[in-house]
């Protein structure tokens, strides 16, 4: 198994709980049992899967969840950072806000949509832009708990750029509490992560005044 994956695997506080065989099976397979599977809850459900409509529907669900909207689970799919020297010694905070945040609750599977916004300085390399986006995305590719998801992009941003000078916010509405249970379609969570210099409040409230907070 490649080493990226064994890491994902050993236990970090903030790691998503994998299986210890967790990639064993390749893809193709996976797409192939989960379609089945949902093939079996749609006819428990009911649904004629002889209809036009219906009949493909199992085998697209498999599909993304495993190409697409799960694929963060796997750490191959990770992204990697490119980092750039630092000549021109930009020294103070870079911030790359309202970042997309499409992800699904670990608890109902149903999405979570909203906004990241990080902050880092440099410890000497600058970070190509896309790739803080990138691994929001990569993250939030799982199911997750928010808080979670959080830990996990400020965990990646401080291991790339060798830093602890990270900070971390997502602020992001739960479908499983707008579209059922309560049915609160007004309310969203804030989460943060603050690390390094994050925790001296002048440096935090500069973070909080370029996001607009
Ligand atoms: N802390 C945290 N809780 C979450 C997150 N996403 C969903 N939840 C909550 O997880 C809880 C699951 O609680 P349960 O009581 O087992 O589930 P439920 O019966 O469907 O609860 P209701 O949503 O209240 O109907 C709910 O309160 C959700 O709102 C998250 O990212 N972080
Ligand atoms: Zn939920």
């Amino acid at each position: 198994m490649p080493e990226q994956q064994l890491a994902e695997i050993e236990k970090e506080h903030f790691s998503t709980p994998l299986k210890a065989d967790a990639f064993e099976m390749d893809d193709e397979t996976k797409i192939s049992l989960i379609s089945e599977h949902f093939t079996s809850i749609m006819e428990i459900l009911g649904l004629d899967l002889s209809d036009d409509s219906l009949k493909g529907t199992p085998g697209r669900i498999a599909k993304m969840y495993v190409k697409e909207i799960f694929s963060g689970l796997n750490p191959i799919n990770k992204p990697v950072a490119t980092l750039f020297e630092n000549p021109y010694r930009y020294s103070e905070m870079l911030v790359e806000k309202n970042i997309a945040v499409f992800s699904n609750c670990e608890h109902h599977f149903v999405p979570i949509t909203g906004k990241a916004h990080v902050a880092y300085i440099s410890n000497g390399k600058v970070i190509g832009l896309s790739k803080l986006n990138r691994i929001v995305q990569y993250y939030s590719r799982r199911p997750q708990v928010q808080e979670r998801l959080t830990i996990q992009i400020a965990e990646e941003i401080k291991r790339v750029m060798g830093t602890q000078d990270v900070a971390v916010i997502v602020d992001a509405s739960h479908h499983c509490v707008s579209s059922r249970g309560i049915q609160d379609a007004g309310s969203s969570t804030v989460t943060s992560s603050y690390s390094g210099k994050f925790k001296d409040p002048d440096i935090r409230n500069e973070f909080l005044r370029y996001i607009g907070q």
